[in-house]
């Protein structure tokens, strides 16, 4: 962003704008009345044309505004007439799209301000001092198309002739009205009375779906950043110019001062990978911070009703602070029972328990929750669901008796001293209560005693959120195992792995994946057999005519020769592989020709090629596992097992994207201390990319901006492998690898983002490593291993294989790679082969990598509060 000083003023070129052309339908100036609302102004050297460049002056104060007005501008109609340079702005709180009026430098300030549309020169002046006089909630205010009525309502000017707009107050009244909850209910809430009306305040400007709401440019899936006031949504080129430095966290600089829109205020204080990207740690920090704590963004304590009165700010902190506080509390009616904690919404049942005796609201009135059993728990007549439960726990209700209820559950009948139960004691009441979806006592959430003092300081955001799904997006090069490890996490953690259908689906893929491996060996006997009776012709040609007559007769000269069904079973196949349809024929085909497959296994010939099958580039090494058993897959009742479906290739959907989502379960040792029970409650979802399309800097990446990790697959067997490029060049399959890891590393989507290195196929490199040096792959030639010079002395627990040596090797080769592309530390991980719990420790992992994050954020965040109630150094 560039800044340029012009006539004293400070304007900051930020980008050039090429969206629709601007017109009179554009949102017209608005003027500056609330002090603490950040002014923006546009200005346009081309001011006629489609392509505007759209400058915004940095953010200042109104009275900032006003100075500078009384010194530099004033505003009138342009005398300008050559169209060339005028100054086209707009002042006002939104910053957005909005040139609409111009103003020309003047040396005295006039007192009108005059509103020019640019092209059909539509002219309005109006006197400053009119604004403020402005009867701000009215629909035929000049105003109101970018003033929103939300603002103009929850706010009331003080003396509106005095020409000062800094003294407006918020009305204390309320109204609970069509708040939409987290769960998209409507609040039931409304009272009557002189109102202020909370709705979500509506954008600035209508866009189409989809689309930034200020360079009106992207879709659905242009990731975007959201206004917590008004739902505005901003591409990242647009963000930051949209929401300036953020002082009450993601509001629209119009925003800035209003409430926010209640519905996102389980979004409070987490943080988008957008933000992150555009801005340092310290800047994330100190926004999420301004956001989840600032004053104007907290749940005005009036808008919580208990027992039929409005709290107070000490209520609500204590309500909030204390060791059982209400989940998700959202403004709304309440009642609340203070002996025995029960709380619920006013006219409903109980909903949960929180801490007893806290001195909030008035006191409970019989009618709290619209109960008509005439049964009453202290004072309040308990509703059908409450009584049907004491009934099924055994307390005795005959007689309408008014009950008294401990926190404990102990209860007596009113004006009696015996405890006559208690009702939760017993197991089955807990499961009753259950059922009929009853509040049972829980553990305090936080040990009592550790009251927090402030609601500011309530709580800090939990970015391992249990209600978020975190995504790990699994990428890795061409055959580096990624959908391996898709199935290896659906069989883990799923309980159905794949359906009935899915298995009829993946059986026709091993079988078709059969004859092809086998057509592969039986066009590689064809060359082979070629190869021999070259050489018969050559050592013909050496020896003389005398053999001529038997090297015509290949079936019985040569050792690949099969016989002529075989040979037409063998054409067929190959001719329908080599157009393509072999899926379209398969299964019909295949059961004509199964048994035929019997056959050609136990043929010589067909043998003789399968030995040499290392020979065969296309052949992956996997297919000697099927083709072992091809005559068992290819029958009609074959059925895959997991280990079938696990080392089948294709079986995961080919379109590039697929995805599995899974909890960890809990295991048996789970400890509520070790937090592991918790775990099991997280969601996870490993979304695997098919390397294959991916061009260089890939747009679409951006998409997955929202994945919490990356995890980078690498197939440890391809050291030795080659491959052709798309210059037709031999090339390394680990060196290919290493280039795509080299280009997701440094794809800017992925800036802000752990990496775990998966080293896959540990099994197959362990193996191959004891026959094949390590340096067959030029990036690893510089390893030297240390062995010790008795090898097989594997009874010391800390001899390392040579396998485990260059495993080590290759993944601090990552590592140093990883760290000089991005100054980061690569975590690292091994799969050790196609059993499923290899994959288990790796993916949980994973979860500890994010874990960490997390507790690096929540450290930060505590760290910078430290800092900011530290009262300035004296020096
Ligand atoms: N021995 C062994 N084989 C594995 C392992 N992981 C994957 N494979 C096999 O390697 C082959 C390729 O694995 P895939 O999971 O299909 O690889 P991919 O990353 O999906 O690659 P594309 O399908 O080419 O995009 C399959 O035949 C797997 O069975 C492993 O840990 N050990
Ligand atoms: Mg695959």
């Amino acid at each position: 962003m560039s800044v340029e000083v012009r006539d004293g003023v400070e304007y900051s070129f930020a980008m050039e704008y090429d969206g629709p052309p601007i017109t009179r339908e554009l949102p017209r100036a608005v003027p500056i009345n609330v002090d603490r609302i950040p002014v923006a102004a546009v200005v346009s050297p081309l001011p006629f044309s489609d392509k505007l460049l759209l400058p915004i002056i940095q953010p200042i104060s109104a009275a900032e505004f006003g100075k500078k007005l009384s010194k530099d501008f004033k505003f009138g109609s342009s005398t300008d007439q050559d169209n060339s340079s005028e100054l086209m702005g707009v002042v006002g709180s939104s910053g957005a799209l909005g040139a609409s009026c111009r103003f020309e430098k003047s040396t005295e300030l006039s007192g009108s301000f005059h509103n020019d549309w640019m092209r059909n020169g539509f002219n309005e002046s109006i006197d400053l001092n009119e604004y403020n006089r402005l009867d701000w909630a009215s629909n035929d205010s000049v105003l109101s198309v970018d003033y929103p009525s939300s603002r103009v309502s929850s706010r009331k000017f003080g003396d509106a002739n005095n020409g000062s707009c800094s003294d407006l107050k918020r009305a204390q009244l309320v109204t609970f009205c069509d708040i939409k909850s987290d769960d998209g209910n409507v609040n039931e809430f409304s009272n009557s009375g002189p109102e202020v009306v909370r709705e979500k305040k509506e954008p600035a400007i209508k866009v189409k779906k989809g689309a930034c709401y200020r360079c009106l440019k992207g879709n659905r899936f242009t990731e975007k950043e959201i206004c917590i006031v008004c739902d505005a949504k901003y591409c990242i080129n647009c963000v930051l110019r949209a929401m300036g430095s953020m002082p009450e966290g993601r509001k629209c600089v119009g925003c800035i001062g209003l409430p926010i829109y209640e519905a996102k205020r389980g979004n409070l204080g987490k943080c988008s990978r957008m933000l992150k990207r555009l801005l340092n740690d310290l800047e994330v920090r100190q926004i999420m911070r301004a956001e989840k704590f600032g004053d104007v963004n907290q749940l005005p304590p009036e808008y919580i009703s208990v027992n039929g009165r409005p709290l107070y700010h000490e209520e609500l902190v204590a309500l909030q602070s204390c060791s059982n506080p209400p989940k998700k509390l959202k403004p709304g009616k309440y009642w609340y029972d203070k002996e025995s904690g029960l709380w619920g919404k006013e006219g409903k049942k109980p909903s949960e328990i929180i801490s007893p005796h806290l001195n909030v609201g008035g006191p409970i009135k019989a009618d709290a929750s619209n109960g008509n059993t005439q049964v009453y728990i202290n004072g309040r007549e308990i509703t059908n669901v409450e009584l049907r439960m004491l009934k099924l726990a055994g307390v005795q209700c005959a007689g309408n008796p008014h009950f008294w209820v401990n926190e404990d559950g102990s209860y007596q009948e009113e004006g009696q001293k015996n405890t006559k139960g208690y009702i939760w004691r017993k197991a089955g009441t807990k499961l009753l209560c259950a059922v009929l979806s009853l509040p049972v006592p829980s553990k305090p959430s936080r040990p009592s005693g550790e009251q927090l003092t402030t609601v500011s300081s309530r709580t800090f955001p939990d970015h391992l959120g249990h209600e978020a799904v975190h995504k790990l997006l699994l990428i890795g090069y061409i055959g580096s195992g990624t959908s391996t490890i898709l199935k290896q996490a659906k069989i883990l953690y799923k309980d159905v792995p794949f359906s009935e259908e899915e298995q009829d689906q993946i059986k026709l893929v091993i079988q078709s994946n059969v004859y092809s491996y086998i057509g592969t060996l039986l066009d590689a006997r064809e060359r082979f057999e070629e190869e021999c009776l070259h050489e018969l012709r050559e050592n013909q040609s050496c020896v003389g005519s005398t053999i001529s007559g038997h090297v015509d007769d290949k079936y019985e000269n040569t050792p690949y020769a099969i016989c002529p069904r075989l040979k037409a079973f063998s054409d067929w196949l190959l001719k329908t592989m080599a157009s393509g349809t072999l899926e379209a024929i398969f299964p019909a085909a295949s059961r004509e020709y199964a048994p035929l497959v019997e056959e050609l296994w136990n043929n010589a010939a067909f043998q003789l090629t399968y030995k040499r099958r290392s020979e065969l580039e296309t052949l992956p090494s996997i297919a000697s596992y099927f083709l072992e058993r091809a005559v068992e897959i290819l029958k009609p009742d074959y059925k895959p097992s997991y280990v079938d479906i696990l080392y089948a290739e294709r079986v995961t959907s080919s379109n590039g994207l697929s995805c599995v989502d899974f909890s960890f379960p809990e295991s048996s040792n789970d400890d509520a201390e070790t937090g592991d029970q918790s775990d099991s409650l997280l969601r996870f979802q490993l979304i695997r990319l098919q390397a294959k399309g991916f061009g260089e800097n890939c747009k679409w990446l951006q998409m997955f901006e929202d994945v919490r990790i990356v995890i980078f697959c690498v197939s440890l067997n391809d050291y030795d492998l080659f491959e052709m490029d798309g210059d037709g060049n031999s090339a390394n399959k680990m060196v290919s690898s290493k280039k795509f890891f080299e280009s997701m590393v440094t794809h800017p989507t992925f800036d802000q983002i752990d990496f775990l290195l998966l080293l896959n196929k540990f099994d197959l490199f362990e193996e191959k490593i004891e026959r094949v040096p390590l340096s067959k792959c030029a990036w690893f030639d510089d390893f030297q291993p240390v062995m010790s010079r008795n090898r097989s002395s594997s009874n010391n627990p800390n001899h390392l294989t040579l396998g485990q040596l260059a495993f080590h090797y290759v993944a601090v080769k990552f590592k140093r790679l990883f760290s000089s592309l991005t100054g980061r530390k690569l975590y690292v991980s091994q799969v050790k082969g196609v059993e499923p719990t290899s994959v288990d420790s790796a993916l949980k992992y994973a979860k500890e990598i994010l874990n960490w994050d997390d507790e690096r954020y929540n450290l930060a965040l505590s760290e910078c509060s430290i800092y900011s109630s530290e009262t300035s150094p004296s020096r």
